[in-house]
């Protein structure tokens, strides 16, 4: 047997196996929380016209000016160039015609009529208002420049970019209609355990789904899909049925009233639950020790969570991680083994380590154990809270045994103890949970 890694080790063997996904196009709308697959260029100057930044008047040369719109001789189509002398009237994005120097906005305008302005004779007169600043007058003024934002061609987002509204937002006003995101990998999830029971209260002997109502949500998080959900019992011809279905192929992953023919796409990993240990009960690890073609790791040289394993099933490039029952052994894998596989396979860099203060230490144990801590700021209520983090340190969370959800639910991230008392205020590393992130 291969050593067991310890968890930032596993952490770099997840990542290294990830297969980097294919970029798909995809509509704007479906875009946020995607990965851009490579550099987005500008298809055209941002803006690409001339506009009025202002309601009020275009107007050509010093004043005072000719009015076209209160001249119906006068009145030029939107298009035509305004010759010196002239005004026009703009709104706020209208297109700024050629030959004018500038916009008055409309409150420092001023408009006399020669004429009776019912008798549709005589002209209307621009003047600027009296007591205007000056600068008003000043040449471009209030005409937002195409290009100003970029010029063709210009980088509009680095590929590797996570798309946020403000993203889709600058792409859909550049004039895309689709971005190259990474496709989102495929997770078909197994779970396993005769004793669970996904609703209701369960009986002395089972236990509730911990993972059924999550596990989707918190792959989706991690940018990822679950393609397929099955729910199994402790039968070894049940569990390799399952994992042969999560590889794709002729009916693989239908429904019973699905077409037996459609062929399904494999997935990209398949995630299980359960039946990882060395019990007689335990089929996952052993059908799927039988089903490998390669084994990244039997067990981690981590607690919680020492009996995850990581293989590669047959096909193209399925990739298996056994989760263990234990709820919180199970989350700490995800963290450790899914999240930076995840990450790798979307072409995102490994969430960094963190390194944070422990307020109150810990006594000594027995072996290195990641455990669920929480963020308090020091002296709350005392000092004012800082944005630089100083004042920030972590405190474990109670009651965090592997069988355990209480402490998890409280925690913002996991600290790794040291198999050694730690002191308040010393320093150790932290995976930050990623539905926690920072204000
Ligand atoms: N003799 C030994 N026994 C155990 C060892 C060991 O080294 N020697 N390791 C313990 C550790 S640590 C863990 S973790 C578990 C791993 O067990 P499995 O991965 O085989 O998981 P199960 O036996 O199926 O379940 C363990 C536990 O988790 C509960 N469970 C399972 N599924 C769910 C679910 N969907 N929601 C909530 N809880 C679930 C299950 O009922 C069990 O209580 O093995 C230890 N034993
Ligand atoms: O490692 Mo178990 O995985 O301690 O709960």
């Amino acid at each position: 047997m291969t050593a067991a890694p310890r968890w930032d080790e596993a952490m770099c063997l997840a990542a290294g196996i990830a297969p980097l996904m294919p970029a798909v196009d995809r509509p704007l709308a479906d875009c946020a929380g995607a990965v851009l697959a490579h550099d987005v260029h500008a298809p055209m100057p941002i803006p690409h016209f001339d506009s009025s930044a202002m309601d009020g008047f275009a107007v050509a040369g010093p004043p005072p000016w000719i009015l076209e719109d209160g001249c119906p001789a006068l009145a030029g189509s939107a298009g035509a160039t305004l010759l010196p002398g002239r005004a026009r009237r703009v709104f706020t994005g209208s297109p700024v015609p050629a030959g004018a120097s500038g916009i008055i906005r409309r409150e420092y305008s001023a408009v006399t009529h020669d004429g009776p302005p019912a008798s549709g004779s005589g002209h209307a007169r621009l003047d600027l208002a009296p007591g205007s600043p000056v600068s008003e007058l000043e040449p471009g003024r209030h005409i937002r420049r195409a290009g100003r934002e970029s010029a063709a061609g210009e980088v509009l987002v680095p590929g590797g970019t996570v798309l946020s509204p403000a993203h889709i937002a600058y792409a859909a006003v550049a004039g895309l209609d689709v971005l190259p995101v990474r496709r989102r990998p495929r997770v078909a999830l197994i779970q396993t355990g005769d004793e669970v029971r996904a609703t209701g209260l369960p009986a002395v002997g089972e236990v509730r789904d911990a993972f059924g109502p999550q596990l989707p949500a918190y792959l989706h998080l991690l940018g990822a899909d679950v393609v397929s959900q099955v729910r199994i019992g402790d039968d070894p011809a049940e569990t390799r049925r399952a994992l042969e279905s999560a590889l794709g192929g002729p009916g693989a992953g239908a429904d019973d009233d699905a077409d037996a023919e459609e062929v399904a796409p494999a997935a990209d990993l398949v995630l299980t639950t359960g039946a990882t240990g060395r019990s007689a009960a335990d089929h996952v690890r052993r059908v799927v020790e039988d089903m490998a073609q390669e084994v990244v790791f039997e067990e981690l040289d981590m607690r919680p969570g020492h009996p995850t394993m990581c293989t590669r099933l047959p096909g193209a490039a399925t990739w298996h991680v056994g989760l263990p029952g234990n709820p919180l052994a199970a989350m700490v894998a995800m963290r450790v083994v899914v999240e930076p596989f995840l990450r790798a396979a979307l072409g995102l860099p490994p969430a960094p380590v963190a390194r944070v203060q422990l307020a109150a230490g810990a006594p000594a144990a027995t072996v290195e154990r990641l455990t669920p801590a929480r963020r308090i700021t020091a002296g709350a209520g005392t000092v004012e809270a800082r944005t630089d983090g100083a004042e920030q340190q972590w405190k474990l969370c109670d009651r965090t045994g592997s069988n355990m959800l209480r402490g998890l639910s409280q925690a913002d991230g996991l600290v790794v103890l040291p198999p050694r008392a730690v002191e308040p205020g010393r320093q150790v590393d932290c995976l930050e949970l990623p539905w926690t992130a920072r204000s």
